[in-house]
């Protein structure tokens, strides 16, 4: 579920007059989602009456208000470039959010899709090559900010987690702050970089059959490696949801997709096991972290480490051949 603040009629008018989208006709609460409230919210269009959809969000935790504008911004420097990505909506004022009973919320447009269940091998393709469409449309994106999971996190939650915990959750999930620490060694720091998405999983990618129409939840979005991005994405994408199995048709057709809009170095393409290890490294530390965070009273399921845990095992025997296209 994801509604944890209850907005009454008055509430959702008094905030939709600020903006120029016509009057409060419905809204209804979003349940996927975890961090943020989410509603569902359709005007008559004003003067134009067409009726409009958005989505509402009300910042709830995680996120700290004062980057919402790096996160708002981004999102209109990208879809002003062309991406699949939902602008926001601007109030009168020309604010990109606003606040009600002391928390923030933005009206930000509303794109048609479903998120992939059983994703194939044409939407993995389309995928990457979306993703190395924001990429090259963020070069010129101003704001900056770091990457707050990166290396040296993933050691620190893991160690605060501490190897007795972890070994509740599975007791072959303690090894993984070994390996957290000699990737961190072996970290790159010099590989292109540009603003990355950085949890690119299929909830956040909206897809009308083959077609990328939408790319959301920018609230972990951060300036680092791009290849750093598409390992997210082969991590999260490629396997059966366990973490066993592997499928290499859908890893080739992101890393093809990506290639046909930017041209991965071969120094990326070298790193790309590393910062697979990486990526699944930085999911079991969140998820190991939330395990434990998360009362067994709250209404949001826990998501197991070991998923992770499972794909990081197959990125320690897995060569750069695994990113590599096939000879013609
Ligand atoms: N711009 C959008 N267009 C259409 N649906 C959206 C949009 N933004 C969010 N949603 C819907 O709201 C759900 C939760 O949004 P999300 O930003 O992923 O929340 P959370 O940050 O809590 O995970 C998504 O799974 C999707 O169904
Ligand atoms: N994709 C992450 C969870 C990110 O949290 P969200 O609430 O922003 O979707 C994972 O699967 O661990």
């Amino acid at each position: 579920m994801a509604v944890y603040t209850n907005l009454g009629a008055e509430a959702l008018s008094e905030l939709t007059s600020h903006y120029d989208v016509g009057r409060l006709v419905s809204a209804k609460g979003i349940a996927e989602g975890v961090s943020n409230s989410n509603w569902l919210i359709e005007t008559d269009g004003g003067e134009k009456r067409a009726r409009r959809q958005f989505i509402l969000t009300m910042y709830e935790r995680r996120i700290d208000i004062a980057e919402l504008p790096y996160f708002l911004d981004l999102l209109d420097h990208l879809a002003a470039a062309g991406s699949p990505v939902p602008r926001t909506i601007h109030d009168r004022t020309g604010a990109t959010h606003r606040a009600i009973d002391g928390k923030a919320v933005a009206l930000i447009e509303f794109l048609p899709g479903i998120s992939p269940d059983k994703p194939t091998k044409e939407q993995l393709f389309a995928v990457g090559e979306a993703l190395a469409g924001i990429h090259l449309a963020a070069q010129s994106f101003p704001g900056h900010r770091e990457n707050r999971l990166g290396p040296s996190e993933w050691v620190e939650t893991l160690a605060r987690c501490g190897e007795d915990r972890l070994a509740e959750i599975n007791p072959d999930l303690p090894r993984t702050l070994d390996v957290a620490r000699q990737v961190k060694e072996e970290w790159p720091t010099d590989l292109p970089r540009s603003v990355i998405h950085s949890d690119l999983f299929p909830d956040n990618v909206l897809m009308v059959g083959d077609r990328v129409s939408g790319l959301i939840d920018f609230y972990f979005a951060c300036n680092d490696m791009m290849a750093y991005d598409l390992a997210v994405i082969h991590a999260a994408w490629c396997f059966d949801e366990s973490g066993n199995v592997f499928n290499k048709e859908l890893g080739r057709a992101l890393v093809a997709g990506y290639d046909s809009r930017r041209a991965l170095s071969d120094e990326e393409r070298r790193a790309l096991p590393l910062l697979a290890k990486g990526a699944c490294l930085r999911f079991v530390a969140s998820r190991a972290f939330d395990w434990f965070d998360t009362g067994a009273e709250a209404m949001v399921t826990r998501k197991d480490p070991m998923q992770f845990a499972r794909r990081l095992d197959f990125y320690e025997k897995a060569d750069n051949s695994l990113f590599t296209p096939p000879a013609a």
